[in-house]
Formats: structure tokens, sequence, C-alpha cells
């Protein structure tokens, strides 16, 4: 790979990252005071949260939470330095991990152990979107071999739509103009011979509805003998998956009538036979990009025979959360990543590679905030070579 683009950072003061911390993040925690009772001391410790993010320097954690000296190790160079210096990657990231200290999620008392995004989840499942897209899936066994490949995966790129942090954002617009590149058909290239399949979940609700399909599909199509989900181990980033959610969402699933019923039943027997696992490695909850995974992550992946790396944030630590040129090569940026991935991810972020450059330029040309307006996904693969 060429030299090293520059880094996002939260300091620039009108740019996408600088907003979500100065917009979205003080609306996010409006929202959850009004969705909890919280007290006047974790009121003021979000206030203070939010005063630290956007105007102070990174403080330690003051929890002594299990992944607390993780932490510590990944936050030592940083403390005492001006949250503006910070990489977009490590801060938000830091945010999340800050905000759960805040309400008490470690701590013994009320709130310990409570996902303080679940309402938001919630009214996401159980929303008039969410039952069309869902019903959606019963005519699944009306279309042909090649239409069904089509529809789980479309399904599965354009359910990272649905996601809730994301919606809190000023430059949301959501409707769905299109793939900037790829297509179902470059996906299941990736498939050869059944074998592991690795899926890095992102958002619960309407999105791991998808993947859940997605999952079924690949086993009852033979594409994969078995399937590792990957989700979050605590609450992430609003919207994104837990276990608890797999649970929960399994559990809407087989509640419906159809063959979104049945596929939720398919998932529930896989999980019990073992042919599906959901896994939650504290990496996926850590502030760095998959280069830095540890080695039993990379041993994971690297046993898999393809790994599905869905949404926004997977992406930008797939590939680097950095200014790269668009038409920087997805191969060579993942090079380092030990088996074959391929990306379904909306564009929600500054981070975009792998275009050509008709495309780039066409998408310049129309002034539509395209790398961040939600409107646009993308497929890309890789295999090592
Ligand atoms: O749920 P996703 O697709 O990972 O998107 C989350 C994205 O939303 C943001 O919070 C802002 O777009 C990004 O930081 C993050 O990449």
């Amino acid at each position: 790979m060429g030299s090293e683009a520059q880094s996002i950072t939260i300091g620039v003061p009108g740019s996408f990252a600088w907003k979500v911390f100065h917009e979205r993040h003080p609306a996010m925690i409006e929202q959850l005071c009004a969705a909890f009772p919280f007290g006047a001391g974790v009121r003021d410790r979000l206030a203070e949260l939010l005063r630290e993010t956007t105007g102070g320097v990174v403080e330690p954690l003051d929890d002594d939470a299990p992944d607390h000296g993780a932490w510590a190790a990944w936050a030592e160079d940083r403390l005492g330095r001006p949250w503006s210096e910070c990489s977009f990657l490590w801060a938000e990231s830091y945010f999340f991990r800050k905000l759960l200290a805040a309400i008490g999620y470690f701590a013994p008392g009320p709130w310990r152990g409570i996902d303080p995004f679940a309402p938001m989840k919630n009214a996401e499942l159980g929303s008039a979107g969410a039952a069309e897209a869902l019903a959606a899936f019963n005519e699944l066994p009306l279309l042909g071999e090649r239409g069904r490949d089509d529809a789980v995966v479309q399904a599965a790129v354009w359910g990272n739509q649905a996601d809730l942090a994301f919606r809190m954002s000023v430059d949301a617009e959501g409707a769905a103009a299109g793939l900037v590149t790829g297509d179902s058909l470059l996906f299941w290239s990736l498939f050869d011979a059944p074998g592991p399949v690795h899926l890095v979940a992102d958002n619960s609700a309407g999105e791991l509805a998808a993947d859940l399909v997605l999952v079924d599909h690949l086993l009852t199509t033979g594409r994969a003998d078995r399937v590792v989900l990957h989700v979050k181990p605590t609450p992430y980033y609003v919207s994104d998956a837990t276990p608890a959610d797999v649970l929960g969402v399994l559990r809407h699933l087989i509640e419906l009538a159809g063959e979104v019923g049945a596929i939720g039943r398919r998932v529930w027997d896989g999980l019990r036979a073992g042919r599906i696992e959901v896994r939650d490695h504290p990496f996926f909850c850590a502030p760095l990009d998959y280069r830095g995974m540890p080695y039993d992550l990379r041993e994971e992946f690297a046993s898999a025979s393809v790994t599905i790396m869905k949404g926004d944030l997977n992406y930008r630590r797939l590939v680097g959360d950095r200014y790269w040129p668009p038409t920087t090569s997805f191969v060579d940026v993942t090079s380092y990543f030990p088996g074959p991935v391929v990306a379904l991810r909306v564009l929600k972020s500054e981070v975009v590679v792998g275009l050509d450059e008709a495309t780039a330029a066409t998408l310049d040309k129309t002034g539509d905030a395209w790398r961040t307006s939600g409107s646009y996904a993308l497929i890309q693969a890789a295999r090592p070579v």
C-alpha cells in the first residue's frame, strides 16, 4: 500500500466528525434523559461527559469494570490531551464507553447492565417500517434462485440504513439512491465450497433481522456449513447489536407468520444445533481499526471461508478511518485481512475507497453530501492473494 492518508479527527469545526460530537451527541443525551428517569447524579455525569468531549481534555475512566485494564492501555497516550486532537474512531468509541460508565452501567445500582438504547431499538423493531420490511421477506419463496440471492444481499446492505445514531444526524437524508460500487454477484463470487462464514453485525432491529435472513440463506443454500455472528459485548453507537438483541430480534421473528417466521425458527434451531454461534469479542468495542486486532480474533477470521463486515463503522475499521482518495484500492487497504472479506455498507461517514474515477467525479458533481447522507451504499470484496 502507498503512503497512509491523513487520519480523521474530531477537531475541525463544521466537519462531519465535529458535528457528531457537537450536535448529535447532545441530542442523543437529551433523548436518553427523556427515555429514563435518571437522577441528578447521572444527569450531571452526562452533562460533564458532553463538556469534556466537546471542549476538554481526555480524562481517565473512574470505574472498575472488567474492561478497565484494556481501556487504560488504549487511552494511555491520550490522557490529558485535548479531545479535539483525537481521531474520530478513537474518540467516538471512548465516548460510548464513558457514556455507559456515566449512567452506572458497570456499577452496583439500578442502572447496572441496563441497555440505555433499548427503548430506541425496541421502538425501531416494533415500527410500521420494520413490519413492512419484514413482511417483504414473505415473498422470498416466490422468487427464483437468483432473485433470492439478490434480495437477501440487498436487504442486508440497505438494512444498514436503519441506524438510530445516524438518524440523529443533521445530514441524514435517507432515500436509497443506489450502490456506488459492487452488486450481489460480487458478493456471491466469494463463496466457493461451503465453509464457516463469519458475519460481523452492526445495528440491531431491522438490520439485524435482515442479517439473520442472510445467515439463514447462507445455510439453507449450502454456501455456509456454519455461521459465526459477531456482536458487541456492550451497548455501543446507540443501535449496535448485543447478544441480548440477537435474542430479542429472534423472538420477534418467530412470532411472525409466513416465511419470515419460518426463517426465525430455522435460525433458532441453528443456534441450538451449533450451526450458528454468537460471539461478543471485546475487540468489537475497541477504539482501534482491524489492523490492530488481537491474535485470537485474527485466527478466527483466518479460519473463515468468508467474513462479512456490516455497516459504516466496521468499514471505517476495516479500511482505516482516513481521508483516503476515493479511488484508493479496496484490495490494497484490506490486504492485511487474513481471509476473504466483503463489506456491505451504507455510506454514513467521509471514508470511502475503491471507486472508479468517473463515479467519484459524478458523485462530486451532484453537490450532494453523498459520503455522509446515508443515501448511497456499496458492496466491496477482497480475497488475500
Ligand atoms: O451503524 P453504522 O453503519 O456503523 O454507522 C455508524 C456511523 O454513524 C456515525 O456515528 C456517524 O455517521 C459514524 O461514526 C459511524 O460510522
